[in-house]
């Protein structure tokens, strides 16, 4: 049987992770389907990096495990773009291919599907820059262009907008959409909920380390199915 070409689902089952005795996250059971991007929420402290970094394999869980479908090579299917990019001190373009010369893309189509992914983020005119003079807005965008050059089934995203002012957040926001409209994934942490409204599918809530409700969106902001997000939602839920 032929294996299918993408790793999802992904599901979580009983993931876990501890430090010191103490338990960050616990038990959280998820699936990640393909579709509009899961945006996961809650307040500060409450484990949403770690849970990205844990289903990228940034971290090792102390429990439970991380199931993908069975296409080759999952973890060259998955990329994550952090709050704040590491740029290489080289152009723009230069940037942009470097994870395409990693990952082992042919020579001959690198610049292409680097200059595409430029496109993309509108950085195209910008390709000869040297990539640490643009600016915060411009890092990011190029952060989402280097990953959306592999082509991953899956992006994580975490906080991708903490620091960007509202005109750079709205351009990440389109840049998210295009990416989840030509098929990729999106997981995303946020704190801002105006943003999780406009962008997601669905809706992973955490609380201290618990996961208390994976809901569609338009459940989750309507009627949460718990009492934690429901004060959350009105801003009454802040640990
Ligand atoms: N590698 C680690 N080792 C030990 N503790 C950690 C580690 N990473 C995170 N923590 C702790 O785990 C808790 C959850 O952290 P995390 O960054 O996931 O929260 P968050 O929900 O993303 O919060 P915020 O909204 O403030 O960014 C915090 O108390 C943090 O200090």
């Amino acid at each position: 049987m032929r294996a299918p070409d993408t790793i999802l689902p992904l599901t979580a089952e009983g993931l876990g992770f501890a430090r010191n005795g103490v338990d960050i996250l616990c038990d959280v059971f998820l699936t990640i389907e393909p579709g509009a991007p899961t945006l996961i929420i809650g307040p500060n402290g409450a484990g949403k990096s770690v849970l990205l970094r844990l289903l990228h394999g940034l971290l090792d869980p102390t429990a439970g495990r991380i199931v993908y479908a069975p296409a080759p090579e999952p973890r060259r299917r998955q990329a994550m773009v952090f709050q704040r990019p590491v740029l290489l001190r080289r152009s723009v373009l230069g940037n942009a291919l470097y994870p395409l010369a990693l990952a082992g893309v042919p020579r001959g189509e690198r610049d292409a599907r680097a200059r595409a992914a430029l496109a993309l983020v509108g950085l195209e005119a910008l390709a000869g820059r040297p990539a640490r003079r643009l600016s915060g807005g411009e890092q990011q965008r190029l952060a989402l262009a280097r990953a959306a050059a592999l082509n991953p089934d899956v992006l994580f995203l975490d906080e991708p907008c903490a620091s960007l002012d509202p005109a750079a957040t709205r351009a990440v926001e389109q840049i998210v959409t295009a990416l989840a409209a030509r098929g990729t994934k999106i997981v995303m942490t946020t704190h801002d909920l105006g943003q999780a409204r406009r962008l997601a599918g669905d809706v992973v809530f955490l609380h201290r380390g618990r996961l208390l409700e994976q809901t569609p969106a338009e459940v989750f902001f309507t009627e949460p199915e718990t009492p934690e997000a429901a004060a959350f939602l009105q801003g009454q839920l802040v640990w």
